[in-house]
């Protein structure tokens, strides 16, 4: 069974049409990671998946749950993490979580707090109040939060903004721990090396669709491929009038050349041709960063 299965999901606010036709699925047991830039919609997606916003069409099945008519049973199957919004300050980590567990219907509060903060390593900071805490408490006790209730399914919405790169490997950790323990985690993020890292899956979101999605390792085999040239520093000049005079495009960074898989060989044979001498010619390292600045248009701005 998906965890997660959309069909065609539309909204717009006013006529400011957000998600064109969205259609996506989330398998049980995985960390799913959505990309977009800022404005694409992530934040819009993840509210109507977690019940707190009306799709205008399309179908969303959550773990079997049609979203439109049982939404309570839905409420019970997942959390929503937002970005500190829901903590207290004037409260204790451990008051939080209580308030949570409370709110939630939690039988045995004592036990379920004492469960996440075994599982989320919590201790040394529980008592203390949120108003205290650092980004990186914050955050934890944050994903604490949406463990509270056991849900299936939790949406983290940039779980690791603002935080330090020692609290953000923690913070992957947990969340791979989660997702060994066979939950689903969808989550958003700005940080692409996070979305390589820890995901089992990625989508792009752009002008209101999916525009890609995959593993990162399938994601970056349907970029194109780029090659990186390097010329003996003596026969630069005149390589890069030829490969201008063949009307090959090629982006410059420092003293390497960068072509495109359609004009590499191309540009090569007739640098040799001409005895230029080629130090390096090799295929360019995929990132997903460089096919995010692909997919959203802006390549070459950054
Ligand atoms: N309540 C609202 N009323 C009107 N427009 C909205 C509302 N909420 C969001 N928008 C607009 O919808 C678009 C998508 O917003 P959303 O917050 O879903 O994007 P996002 O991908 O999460 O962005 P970010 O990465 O900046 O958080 C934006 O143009 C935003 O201004």
């Amino acid at each position: 069974m998906d965890a997660i299965r959309i069909e065609n999901l539309r909204k717009s606010y006013k006529n400011h049409e957000v998600l064109k036709d969205v259609s996506l699925s989330v398998k049980q047991g995985e960390v799913f990671t959505l990309l977009g830039e800022n404005g694409a919609g992530k934040t819009t997606l993840i509210h109507i998946l977690a019940t707190l916003l009306h799709a205008d069409a399309g179908t969303v099945t959550i773990l079997g749950e049609s979203l439109a008519e049982k939404p309570d049973k839905v409420r019970e199957l997942i959390s929503l993490n937002s970005q500190s919004n829901t903590l207290d300050e004037a409260f204790s980590g451990y008051e939080n979580l209580k308030l949570i567990a409370e709110l939630r219907g939690v039988k045995d509060v004592k036990a379920e707090i004492t469960r996440i903060s075994e599982r989320l390593n919590l201790d040394s900071f529980l008592k203390r109040k949120v108003a205290e805490y650092s980004g990186g408490m914050r955050r934890r006790l944050d994903i604490a939060m949406s463990l509270v209730g056991d849900p299936s399914l939790i949406f983290l919405d940039e779980p690791t903004t603002g935080v330090d790169p020692k609290n953000r490997i923690e913070i992957w950790k947990t969340i791979q721990e989660i997702r060994d323990s066979g939950k689903t985690i969808f989550l958003t993020t700005q940080y692409l090396e996070e979305a390589d890292r820890i995901s089992d899956h990625i989508g792009f979101i752009h002008d209101g669709r999916i525009v890609l999605s995959g593993t990162p390792e399938q994601v970056k085999q349907k970029a194109e491929k780029h090659y990186l040239l390097e010329l003996d520093a003596t026969d630069f000049d005149q390589g890069l009038a030829l490969l201008q005079e063949g009307n090959l495009s090629y982006q410059l960074t420092d003293k390497t050349i960068e072509l495109n898989e359609t004009v590499a060989q191309e540009a090569l044979q007739i640098l040799l041709a001409k005895g230029i001498s080629v130090e390096k010619f090799n295929l360019a390292e995929v990132s997903l960063e460089s096919i995010f600045l692909h997919v959203t248009g802006n390549e070459g701005e950054k």
